[in-house]
């Protein structure tokens, strides 16, 4: 954490700008085949056996790509929730049913999102959620995450944790985004394991 206010904040303005420009130049294939081994990894952790309901996102553009771990969770019964961004910011949630319950979601000068079209069941309905996965342009050894800086997830953590929910909290990424340390400021709560393409990495006790 940083002693001069403002200073972590903009540290992670210029990460994210370096990190956001990485992902842009990853080739579609790439991302697809990463995207497999990904589904590979997280599918597989024991932490997640008997979880019923999970909390994920539908990666766009460059991101890691969720869609195979979302078709798996789906397949096998399991009840993913997906964000709904609200002009705050904040996130409201819908059961994924499938692709064609999803739609492109295109908001003024920020990226087209797919979100699912079904009834909202409001933002406290992630606390319902034995995992979340959480997007994140890169993740610290101390588990802390960077994200994408409109605070959503800040939030979605400060309601899980005002709740008493303990979720598995995943964050999916490529190799080169698991950083020795990032920017943190105050607020910011660290995950428990981030996934990667060659395996799974775990933080705290
Ligand atoms: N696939 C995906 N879905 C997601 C997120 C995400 O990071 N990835 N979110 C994660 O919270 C929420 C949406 N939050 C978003 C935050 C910023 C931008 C965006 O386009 N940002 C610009 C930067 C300028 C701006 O903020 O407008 C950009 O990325 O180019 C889009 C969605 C929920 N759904
Ligand atoms: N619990 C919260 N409630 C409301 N706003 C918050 C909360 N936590 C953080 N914020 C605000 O959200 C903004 C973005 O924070 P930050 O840069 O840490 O985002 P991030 O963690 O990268 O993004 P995200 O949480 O969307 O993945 C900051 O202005 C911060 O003050």
């Amino acid at each position: 954490m940083s002693p001069v206010p403002g200073e972590a904040a903009e540290a992670k303005r210029v990460l994210r700008r370096s990190l956001l420009s990485e992902r842009r130049a990853r080739p579609a294939a790439e991302v697809r085949r990463l995207g497999l081994a990904l589904a590979e990894v997280a599918a597989g952790l024991p932490e997640l056996e008997g979880v019923r309901t999970v909390a994920a996102y539908v990666s766009v553009g460059g991101e890691p790509d969720t869609g195979p771990l979302v078709a798996r969770w789906h397949a096998r019964g399991v009840r993913v929730l997906l964000p709904v961004l609200l002009p705050d910011d904040d996130l409201d949630w819908a059961v994924y049913e499938g692709p064609a319950s999803l739609r492109e979601v295109r908001r003024a000068g920020r990226m087209t999102l797919r979100e699912p079209a079904g009834p909202r069941l409001g933002p406290g309905a992630v606390t319902e959620a034995g995992a979340v996965l959480l997007p994140g342009l890169a993740v610290d050894r101390a588990g802390l995450r960077l994200g994408r800086g409109g605070g959503s997830y800040d939030r979605v953590l400060t309601r899980l944790a005002a709740s008493g929910a303990d979720p598995l909290l995943l964050v999916l990424l490529y190799e080169e985004e698991l950083r020795e340390s990032v920017p943190a400021e105050p607020h910011d709560r660290p995950v428990h394991a981030a996934v990667t393409p060659a395996g799974v990495r775990r933080f705290g006790g």
